[in-house]
């Protein structure tokens, strides 16, 4: 078998075609949405997401706003701009890139954002909402890997699905979206915890693979047939994307996403969604 690709390039440039117009009639009554990120220190695979999120945003019509600091900002400095972009009226959303320099209190950074313009679903509200199930952005990856399923056809309802890795971004969140009524996925979270996770990645229907390990996830580990989600960012010597699923899975799967052009571009368009989202929101006076 060889397993039909999970194109996020693809679904995510038809995501990003749909908010073009959504936008267009946001400022038919008036309102510009704005995208602001804040950067901090040089990691070059962080400039580079960055970049990519306000190429995407000039894409669809979103105004960008763009905070860098240097990699020795303080904690009381990276505060202050945090503090800044909640007041900033043209600023309808934000993220603050992560992970951010060692030694800064990073969760105090989310906390300190105001919830309506957190563009990640990662304000403890937001993450909050979720489990209440309320109305809340969500987060960027897991909706993103949860749009290009069903996009694609791939059946979520009644799925085991096997997240492995515990990240705030990915693996915290993703069972969280997996269990709502919407999905009614049975999941099963795996991390570096877990005593036999070839057992449990073998019944999986779907595995999501966040562990940052790279080719973790090997052909034998894999039931025939299984969509498998490659989230992991590892790299080479040579700068090159080195994935959490062995490029042998491509074999046994049904599914796979390719790393790149799989997960990736999905986050990006989640985001952009997550910002009109607010704005819409905005418009019509509701939160
Ligand atoms: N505040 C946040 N920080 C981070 C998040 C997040 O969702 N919010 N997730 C990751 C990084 N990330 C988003 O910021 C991200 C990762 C990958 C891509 C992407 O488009 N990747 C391309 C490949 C790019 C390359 O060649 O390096 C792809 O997969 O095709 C976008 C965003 C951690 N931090």
């Amino acid at each position: 078998m060889t397993a039909q690709i999970l194109d996020g390039k693809a679904t995510a440039a038809a995501i990003k075609s749909d908010l073009t117009a959504r936008v267009a009639a946001l400022k038919e009554k008036g309102v510009t949405p704005g995208l602001g990120t804040v950067l901090v220190g040089e990691d070059p695979g962080s400039q580079k997401y960055v970049a990519g999120k306000h190429r995407d945003c000039a894409q669809v019509g979103i105004a960008s706003i763009q905070r860098e600091l240097p990699a020795t900002a303080t904690q009381e400095e990276i505060e202050a701009v945090v503090r800044e972009l909640n007041e900033d009226p043209a600023c309808t959303g934000y993220i603050v890139q992560l992970p951010l320099p060692k030694g800064i209190d990073e969760n105090r950074i989310l906390e300190l954002m105001d919830p309506d313009k957190d563009a990640d679903g990662l304000h403890p509200m937001n993450l909050g909402r979720l489990v209440l199930n309320e109305p809340a952005p969500l987060p960027c990856t897991p909706f993103g890997i949860i749009t290009l399923l069903r996009r694609h056809g791939v059946e979520i309802k009644g799925a085991e699905v096997v997240v492995v890795g515990r990240g705030v971004t990915i693996g915290r969140p993703m069972p969280l979206l997996l269990t709502r009524k919407s999905e009614n996925a049975t999941v099963t979270q795996c991390h570096t915890g877990t005593r036999d996770l070839a057992s449990h990645l073998k019944r999986a229907d779907i595995i999501v693979a966040a562990a940052g390990v790279p080719h973790l996830i090997r052909p034998e580990d894999v039931k025939p047939g299984a969509a498998v989600l490659d989230v992991g960012v590892s790299r080479d010597a040579s700068g090159k994307i080195v994935g959490d699923v062995h490029p042998g899975v491509a074999e046994v799967a049904g599914w796979i996403s390719p790393n790149p052009g799989g997960v990736g571009p999905m986050t990006r368009a989640q985001l952009l969604v997550n910002v009109v989202e607010a704005a819409e929101r905005n418009a019509d006076g509701v939160r």
